[in-house]
């Protein structure tokens, strides 16, 4: 009978192997969005959420391979948009309580320039927006900070231990989440290495100077947040390493300027949900971690791939390097291999991209400019230091 025990054992292995954070914790952000936005009868509405997912991964094609599909894009935005507007008629009729969707529709009913269009776009809109910046990047977020905590297991042990001093046996609550202050600092270091959106955008409504650089009207910016926060000039020679300590007393004291860090963007568009976003990562992270540890699977290759935010993917490929690389004055969107001739200083020794390894560059652009700054990380399986701007001329580029 050993046969027929290995057989079930093995058959129960395979689901074992087949654990993939990521998946769990997209599923559950999916089911803590549903709740949030729609108290009652949130399992019909998870239909959204995941229509939205094949939108973006449908973006992302479009934005990163210049592939156009436009034609699905616009059906399955239609689809969303009656979706939406069915599940709004609903909770009109139903008066439920408050919720996301409540708000959003209250908000819509004080909107100034009202008529029934605008009414209607607005309340559409606004629901994609949550829909959209409210569930993959929290799954993003643990997924990550999951990640770091298991290739970092000190930091690890310090974040349990935190978390059941303040909890002990009591379930949690919103008091033991603001005590935890090495989860934030955990989190804080995680959103600064990987911080999920890379560009924040802006147009310029009129021409602006700053020094001696001339903005037209109408000129989009993107400011690349990675850079930002992974500068050594702002954060010291070690901003490529995972040390949530810089954050012990905040962030103003992390780096100068203290603006320079930016996972939520800044200004006036800065992202409305930052404290809904912190809170929900916490409490995931403090149920997680007091009751599992976590340590990185000899299989795992380390692999952030740019898919409108960061993901977690695998990119070596073939046994052989590959160099993701984000270009940080886009002008035209879309993807170019090309040959980077040129030896390149990271932080931790001598890189040597020369020759006949690739470069695959996210957004290449400025053929016309002599000058490209590349922010490139070296995907190795061993380093997640060896990020870097590299900078490249165009006769070092073919850009064909
Ligand atoms: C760790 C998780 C999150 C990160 C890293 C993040 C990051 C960002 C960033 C960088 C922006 C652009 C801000 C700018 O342009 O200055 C943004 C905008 C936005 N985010 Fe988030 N976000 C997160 C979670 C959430 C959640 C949970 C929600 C809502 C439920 C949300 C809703 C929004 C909205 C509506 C905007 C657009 C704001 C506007 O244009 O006025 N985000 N987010």
């Amino acid at each position: 009978m050993v046969n027929i025990m290995v057989e079930s054992t093995t058959s129960m292995l395979r689901t074992w192997e087949k654990i993939r954070v990521y998946e769990y914790m997209s599923n559950l952000s999916v089911d803590i969005i549903s709740r949030a936005c729609f108290q009652r009868n949130y399992h019909q509405r998870e239909e959204i959420f995941l229509k939205h997912r094949t939108l973006r991964h449908l973006l992302c094609k479009e934005l990163i391979t210049g592939i156009l599909g436009l034609r699905d894009i616009w059906r399955l935005e239609k689809e969303i948009d009656s979706m939406i507007l069915k599940v709004v008629k609903q909770h009109v009729k139903a008066a439920y309580e408050k919720d996301l969707l409540q708000m959003t529709l209250k908000g819509a009913k004080n909107y100034t320039d009202y008529n029934a269009l605008s009414h209607k776009y607005l309340i559409i809109d606004n629901c994609k927006n949550l829909f959209f910046a409210g569930h993959e990047t929290i799954a993003l977020a643990t997924s990550w900070c999951l990640m770091l905590l298991a290739a970092h297991p000190d930091w690890q042990a310090r974040v349990r231990a935190e978390v059941l001093e303040i909890c002990g046996n009591k379930p949690l609550d919103a008091d033991m989440l603001q005590s935890m202050k090495v989860l934030k600092m955990v989190m804080h270091e995680v959103l600064r290495l990987y911080p999920l959106v890379l560009f924040a955008s802006r147009e310029a409504f009129e021409t602006i100077k700053f020094k001696n650089i001339v903005i037209p009207k109408g000129c989009h910016l993107q400011i690349p947040i990675t850079y930002q926060h992974q500068n050594p000039d702002i954060w010291g020679p070690d901003a490529h390493k995972f040390n949530p300590e810089r954050f012990s007393n905040g962030i103003l004291e992390a780096c100068q300027p203290p603006q320079a860090y930016m996972p939520f963007g800044m200004g006036p568009n800065i992202c409305v949900g930052q404290h809904l976003a912190m809170t929900e990562v916490k409490v995931i992270l403090a149920l997680r971690l007091s009751k599992f540890c976590f340590s990185l699977s000899p299989a795992y290759q380390h692999s952030p791939v740019y898919n409108l935010v960061t993901i977690l993917e695998h990119a070596i490929e073939d046994g052989t390097t590959k160099i993701e690389a984000v270009e940080d004055e886009m002008s035209d969107k879309q993807t170019t291999e090309c040959k980077v001739a040129a030896e390149v200083r990271s932080n931790n020794g001598l890189i040597d991209v020369a020759g006949n390894r690739k470069a695959l560059v996210g957004a290449a652009g400025n053929r016309g400019t002599s000058l490209a700054r590349l922010g490139v990380t070296v995907y190795d399986g061993c380093g997640w230091e060896s990020r870097f701007i590299l900078e490249v001329t165009n006769d070092l580029v073919d850009w064909d």
